[in-house]
């Protein structure tokens, strides 16, 4: 057992101590990343990294907005679980962190209306479908727009941040991107929560990969804990469409979509950048409108102090 003493700090300040403890598991690095991206490129980074035999940790420009955590070896899967646990645990706290940022800076009061002029509007959206679809490729594509044809597994979560405007409206996007493979489940799902829209990922060459998309649809549902599971938007990618070989058609995916409650369905790829904007708008556009209904029905619900009650309804009892 090695105890490890990790500080994330805030300017010279100490925002969080944790202290970790793991097996000794060979000569192996987990970085937690902090990056964040803006319609004109990155504007702030820090770097938390340290090794499981020197324990020494190190962090530049503690910015603690967005989680990262990747096993830097090339082989990116040989972690044993105590150093897995450790990035967790820390990515927790980075996006508790975060959490309380979107909460108190970000946030409109959707009841209210109107968004305040000069803030944009904070849109957790997340990406989920089965190992190596494309995910990452296809954030990375949208945020930096660079496609990288060796990536790395996922471990856990990584996200990275967008500005745009959509529609007249100014919206900071936060796309988390997960790890496909089955025995990242306990590091991905915890993560769920407070996401305002998913994007379920297959590739157009994979059957399988589209075969599983009801199971992901399921995870999300159960992890997610959203309010009306009904509204929640999802949209639908196949990516990998530059390759030749398919295995799974536009229309057995449109139908797929109809099936599963109409949701929007994209086929993008992230290789040469097809459709991948589109579909990431798509997704904000899916949650304004949720948002819209939910605000619509507000109203209409609204308790008019004449007497009236402002209601869809043509006669109440
Ligand atoms: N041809 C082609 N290859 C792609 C495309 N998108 C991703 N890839 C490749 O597919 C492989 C897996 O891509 P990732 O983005 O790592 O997949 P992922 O879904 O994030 O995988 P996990 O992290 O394991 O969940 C990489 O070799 C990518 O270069 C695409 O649109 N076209």
């Amino acid at each position: 057992m090695d105890d490890v003493h990790v500080q994330l700090l805030e300017g010279r300040a100490h925002v969080t101590t944790l202290n970790l403890r793991w097996m000794e598991g060979g000569p192996r690095t987990i970085s937690i990343r902090n990056r964040l991206h803006g319609a004109h490129g990155a504007h702030g980074a820090a770097e938390l990294r340290w090794k499981t035999r020197s324990c020494q940790s190190q962090l530049a420009r503690p910015c603690p907005r967005s989680a990262h955590a990747r096993c830097s070896s090339r082989a990116g899967c040989g972690l044993d679980s105590g150093l897995m646990s450790c990035a967790v645990s820390v990515a927790h706290r980075v996006s508790v962190t975060t959490s309380r940022l979107k909460r108190a800076v970000w946030r409109p009061c959707w009841a209210g209306g109107a968004m305040m002029s000069g803030k944009s509007l904070l849109l957790k959206v997340i990406l989920l479908g089965d190992g190596g679809v494309g995910k990452s490729s296809l954030m990375n594509r949208y945020v930096t727009d660079r496609f990288d044809s060796q990536s790395f597994h996922t471990i856990g979560v990584e996200f990275l941040n967008r500005d745009l405007e959509v529609d007249g409206r100014l919206v900071t996007l936060q796309i988390w991107d997960t790890a496909g493979q089955e025995r990242f489940k306990s590091l991905r799902t915890p993560f769920y929560r407070g996401a305002d829209c998913c994007l379920l990922t297959f590739a157009v060459n994979d059957l399988q990969s589209f075969q599983n998309l009801g199971c992901w649809k399921k995870e999300f549902m159960y992890y997610s804990d959203v309010k009306d599971p009904e509204r929640f938007p999802f949209v639908v990618l196949g990516n990998k469409t530059d390759v030749a070989r398919r295995e799974v058609g536009r229309d057995e995916a449109r139908a797929w979509c109809e099936e599963s409650g109409c949701c929007p369905y994209f086929e993008t790829s992230a290789k040469d950048d097809t459709n991948v904007t589109a579909a990431f708008e798509a997704a904000v556009r899916e949650v304004l409108a949720a948002e819209d209904q939910v605000h619509h029905a507000l109203l209409s619900s609204t308790i008019d102090l004449h007497g009236n009650r402002r209601s869809s309804r043509a006669s109440c009892c």
